[in-house]
């Protein structure tokens, strides 16, 4: 990894929460005038926290900002402090990867709402008694629209006038649609993968009862948990993760990965492990719950569930992207009943309307909605080729 150095001086990192790891945040910048968000609360100080890999050349002119998905943090390319496994998108971010950190200078931003270093509801407020206490549930509510205006104070600070490109899977090419259509001078390409303009009536349904798990835990305790020291509301969390999971496969991909294939020749009670699956399911909602707070979790699906750009253009999703001059390249994969590419199709429907230069294609692959994740080499291919002719056409 090649870490760039910053053009602009960092100020001193904030104080992290207790819980965090020293290292987390260890690139991150405060904003103190804060941000004002959509709801019309302001949260101040702003903390973003970041990751860059490459250099940022002279013209400032090779920044490719990566967002990441729901649970996804700046770790993208580099060993996570928590849970000490490769970043999320090694198999993309990387030299001579097809963000190629020999060409490209890399940010990733922990989203506004999350829980790595980013401010949301796990980072200290004052509140009105003069208390100094974590937000938790009284952290405002946010939109996808409100994270790319963090985002955006970041790459401002890097003093990038224009990004080469921004790109992102699930939650991220939400918030890749949404700098497309708030900043479309600073957006030269645009890749929205594995996602779409809005959340569905099927996904919110399924958010809801993630959160509804954790409302019900009592170590939620109506979202204080943070009051007793190393209390988490880990059975609901983690049921949550569960649910979630099952929507990031297909069944093809669970059909092989485990099938009707039980957990060992003796008898079990029905408390314990029958089937592969399930245990799998539980070590997936056990181990997210050692790096994801609860709390940011139910900001965060929140967001998602909010966000419909339609909606913010007058129900016109054409309207969003009109007389833009930024190239799109759109991926979906063929077994995502999560983001399916129906979606995918009305996205560029929308994007032809509005007369935008834009690319479409849907790869193979019985991985699900996690593909964007997993080794495809389609569509990383697709992807490389995309930003190298986006790259060549400004003479990066
Ligand atoms: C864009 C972003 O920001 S995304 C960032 C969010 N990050 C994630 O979602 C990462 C977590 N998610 C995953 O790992 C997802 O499962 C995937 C789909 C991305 C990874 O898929 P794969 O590489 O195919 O891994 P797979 O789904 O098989 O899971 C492997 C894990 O399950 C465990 N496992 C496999 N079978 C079983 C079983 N029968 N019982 C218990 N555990 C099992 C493995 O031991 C392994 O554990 P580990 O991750 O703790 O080492
Ligand atoms: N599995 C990824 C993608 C979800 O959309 C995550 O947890 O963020």
């Amino acid at each position: 990894m090649n870490e760039a150095t910053p053009p602009q001086t960092v100020p001193t990192a904030p104080k992290l929460p207790p819980d965090l790891p020293a290292e987390i945040g260890h690139q991150h910048v405060r904003f103190p005038e804060g941000l004002a968000l959509d709801c019309g609360a302001v949260v101040a100080p702003l903390d973003v926290a970041y990751r860059t890999y490459g250099r940022l050349n002279a013209t400032r002119s090779n920044a490719v900002l990566v967002c990441h998905a729901l649970t996804g943090d700046q770790y993208l390319a580099e060993r996570h402090p928590i849970t000490g496994k490769p970043g999320w998108w090694e198999a993309i971010v990387g030299p001579g990867k097809p963000i190629d950190t020999d060409r490209f200078f890399v940010i990733c931003a922990n989203v506004l709402g999350g829980c790595m270093g980013s401010t949301g509801p796990r980072s200290p407020m004052t509140d009105s008694t003069g208390e100094t206490r974590p937000w938790g549930t009284d952290f405002p509510s946010i939109t996808i629209r409100d994270m790319v205006r963090a985002q955006c104070k970041l790459v401002e600070h890097f003093g990038i006038a224009r990004l080469l490109a921004v790109v992102g899977g699930s939650m991220g090419g939400m918030q890749v649609l949404e700098w497309a259509a708030t900043y479309p001078d600073m957006v030269h390409a645009a890749a929205p993968i594995a996602t779409a303009s809005y959340h569905s009536a099927q996904n919110i349904a399924f958010d809801e009862v993630g959160r509804a798990a954790i409302h019900a835990d009592p170590d939620w305790r109506g979202g204080r948990y943070w009051e007793e020291p190393g209390l988490v509301p880990a059975k609901g969390l983690s049921v949550a993760r569960m649910i979630a999971h099952i929507t990031y496969l297909s069944e093809e991909a669970l059909a092989r990965k485990f099938g009707r294939r039980l957990r060992g020749a003796s008898a079990l009670t029905f408390l314990e492990d029958v089937f592969e699956v399930e245990s799998y399911l539980r070590h997936q909602g056990s181990t997210f719950v050692r790096r994801f707070d609860a709390n940011a979790y139910l900001t965060i699906t929140r967001a998602m569930d909010y966000f419909d750009l339609a909606e913010e253009h007058g129900g016109d999703l054409a309207a969003a992207f009109r007389g833009t001059r930024t190239r799109f390249f759109v991926a979906s994969f063929s077994s995502d009943w999560l983001f399916p590419t129906s979606e995918s199709r009305a996205l560029v429907r929308a994007l032809n309307a509005a007369a935008a230069n834009v690319s479409f294609v849907e790869i193979a692959s019985d991985k699900g909605h996690d593909a964007f994740l997993l080794h495809e080499p389609e569509f990383h291919a697709a992807l490389g080729g995309f930003l190298r002719g986006a790259a060549e056409r400004i003479g990066v």
